[in-house]
């Protein structure tokens, strides 16, 4: 089983407002609600793919109640530890360009970080974990060491899906994916990246330090994909940006749903890379008949 991991997961709620005005009153032409959460999103993008997964994380309130009944429907398995604050509310403003306002989240007690980590003790070397999105405020910012660690004992796969000092910290304990994006690769190093050749010459360093595969995304620029003996770049297709909210958590969900069916690890970054630029080119999260009318428009060379 592939479990995903989301620690705060949220509603996005997205708004588009034609002409915003900051300091006035602006009215909405569009607004909706989905589901959020980095894990939250891999999970979703990989039953649209045909591969079943479990998540887990932190839920609570009426907007917790909102992703609980979302997710039902769409007949995806949960494992949230309940709590008593509200899931945070992600605002995404599409204006001519987008702008993200993000959610501190509910507390979370001791007691109830003990029952998340329950989950852990049956899994088995089988088993996947996906850790994407931020840590919560009041959970110990070593959470995902503390998982990771477990993970290793159990040589569980980790995927993870972080940034700041989370991304460091799981770097150093040799997780079998991460996938940043250029910008959290160029924090990392404390550099800026601009281009797939620029991450490359990061991502390998990641590699050389032991984590086993790397994939990162450029958003319209590309990506590149580093294993221990190969190195792969990929175009990205061209198309109409309508919400790229979930983009990354759908490059993700699409490699894993490949993989998990035996795909090359070539052929797994390719459909991850179509899976992300089809949620992009989506107001929702992608559909499989969107992602394979976008993958002939991916060419992976291997550099
Ligand atoms: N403007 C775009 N055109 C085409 N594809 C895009 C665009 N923006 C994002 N994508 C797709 O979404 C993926 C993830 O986007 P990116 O912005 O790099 O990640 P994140 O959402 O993690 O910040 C990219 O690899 C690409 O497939
Ligand atoms: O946990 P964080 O870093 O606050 O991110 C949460 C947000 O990221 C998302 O998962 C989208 O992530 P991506 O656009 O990077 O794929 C939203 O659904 C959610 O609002």
């Amino acid at each position: 089983m592939i479990y995903t991991v989301t620690l705060n997961p949220s509603v996005d709620y997205i708004v588009r407002v034609e002409q915003f005005e900051i300091g006035s009153l602006n009215r909405t032409t569009d607004d909706t609600k989905f589901p959020g959460g980095k894990g939250i999103n891999v999970s979703r993008v990989m039953k649209r793919l045909g591969v079943e997964s479990s998540a887990l994380g932190f839920i609570g309130g009426f907007t917790g109640q909102f992703v609980k009944d979302f997710l039902a429907n769409e007949k995806i398995n949960t494992n949230f530890v309940q709590v008593s604050g509200d899931t945070r509310i992600n605002i995404k403003l599409k204006t001519n360009v987008e702008t993200e306002i993000n959610g501190l989240g509910p507390m979370i007690t001791d007691e109830q970080l003990g029952e998340f980590m329950e989950a852990f003790e049956k899994m088995t070397k089988e088993d996947i974990v996906v850790l994407a999105g931020s840590i919560p405020g009041t959970l110990p910012p070593t959470i995902y060491k503390k998982i990771i660690s477990l993970c290793k004992e159990k040589e569980i796969k980790v995927v993870a899906d972080v940034s700041g000092d989370a991304l460091e910290e799981v770097v150093q304990l040799k997780p079998y994916l991460i996938k940043p994006n250029h910008h959290e690769l160029g924090d990392l190093f404390k550099t800026n990246i601009q281009t797939p050749e620029e991450a490359l010459v990061y991502a390998k360093k990641l590699v050389n330090q032991g984590v086993e595969n790397v994939i990162v995304s450029l958003a319209e620029k590309g990506a590149l994909l580093v294993t221990e003996n190969d190195c792969y770049i990929a175009n990205v297709p061209k198309g109409n940006v309508v919400n790229s909210v979930g983009a990354g958590d759908s490059v993700v969900g699409g490699f894993l749903s490949a993989y998990t069916k035996n795909a090359p690890l070539e052929d797994a970054f390719k459909i991850g890379v179509a899976s992300g630029s089809a949620t992009a080119f989506s107001m929702e999260l992608c559909t499989e008949e969107k992602i394979e009318e976008l993958l002939p428009q991916i060419q992976v060379k291997k550099v």
